[in-house]
């Protein structure tokens, strides 16, 4: 095997970016060098103290936590905070202990910009939650594009209904204008969206499965998650839950898990479709220049090995 892919998890926890962040730290393949924290299903304070506590249960302090945005980019501080699927702690309603570690005395998106200078061509960024920090990374320093190795997007919804209304998925609507701006900004980006994580779902008999394993990090998963399982019966009638951010976080870790078209992405960033994620295939020649008209391309994932994705997911968190 080469060398491990140095990776930043850009994460706003959530019960499935707990999911995700334990088997990155499982996973041989890659090197966390970073948390990067956003607001999503939590505020961005909160994300902080659940990114501490999540690396202080794997026994990972030594990975630094960077504090990102508190509001969009265009600076607007009323957002939606998903705690009606993770809980107001965002881990399921059980107010773990503060974690003892800090986050560091720098941004996240400098914190972002100062690894791909370090790094150039190497780090991938795992960005699970809205993509205001990978925004302002390139607002910060507009060669970041060319630096970072891969953005792996957990985010949209291609040619799908959304999560958050019919038009638009939660990451992306978060901030429709960063996650504009970062899918044409020309790095190399893998988008995951929920079209692929709604065929990923973890069952009531693996999460049982998974609290029996010895895992130190699958027995915590485990606590969390009643509140993420009842969200789905709820919301969706079912007995499972998707695994949107470990579907992401491996198809970083193992691409052949995923398949993926090539395009040009563009956000609605106004009206009622605001956060509809429109994939434009190079197929047609349009006589007439469109807003997708020579914009970078990137690869958007169209099927995914759903079984292999959720057997790896529960190996690796249940090593001990
Ligand atoms: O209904 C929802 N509203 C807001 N966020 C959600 C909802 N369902 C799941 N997620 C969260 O948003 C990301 C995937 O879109 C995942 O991080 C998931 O935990």
């Amino acid at each position: 095997m080469g060398r491990a892919k140095k990776l930043i998890i850009d994460t706003d926890p959530g019960i499935d970016d707990a999911m995700a962040i334990f088997l990155a730290l499982k996973s041989p393949e890659v090197d966390v060098i970073g948390l990067t924290t956003i607001f999503g299903n939590v505020y961005t304070t909160l994300a902080t103290r659940n990114a501490l506590h999540l690396l202080e249960v794997a026994e990972r302090q030594e990975i630094p936590v960077a504090e990102g945005s508190h509001v969009t980019l265009k600076k607007v501080t009323k957002l939606r905070i998903a705690d009606f699927v993770h809980g107001a702690d965002g881990l399921g309603n059980h107010n773990y202990p503060p974690p003892k570690g800090k986050p560091i005395d720098q941004s996240a998106a400098s914190f972002l910009v100062e690894k791909a200078n370090q790094f150039p061509g190497e780090v991938t960024v795992v960005a699970l939650g809205p993509l205001t920090n990978i925004a302002l990374a390139i607002q910060l320093d507009p060669e970041f594009p060319k630096k970072i190795g891969q953005i792996v997007i957990l985010g949209g919804a291609f040619s799908v209904n959304g999560n958050v209304n019919p038009a638009a998925e939660a990451n992306i609507f978060g901030d429709p204008e960063a996650a504009d701006e970062v899918f044409t900004c020309g790095a190399d980006i893998l988008a995951v969206g929920i079209n692929v994580t709604h065929q990923v779902v973890m069952t009531v008999a693996d999460l049982e499965e998974l609290s029996r394993s010895e895992g130190k990090c699958a027995k915590h998963v485990c606590h969390m998650a009643n509140l993420y399982f009842s969200y789905h019966k709820e919301a969706y009638g079912m007995d499972g839950v998707y695994l949107h951010d470990p579907t992401a976080m491996l198809a970083a870790i193992d691409p052949t898990l995923v398949t993926y078209a090539e395009g040009v992405v563009r956000v609605q960033t106004s009206g009622i479709m605001r956060g509809l994620t429109i994939f434009a295939n190079m197929r047609k020649r349009f006589s007439e220049i469109t807003e997708w008209t020579n914009k970078p391309t990137v690869k958007v994932a169209v099927t995914v090995n759903a079984e292999e994705t959720v057997k790896l997911l529960m190996a690796r968190l249940s090593k001990p």
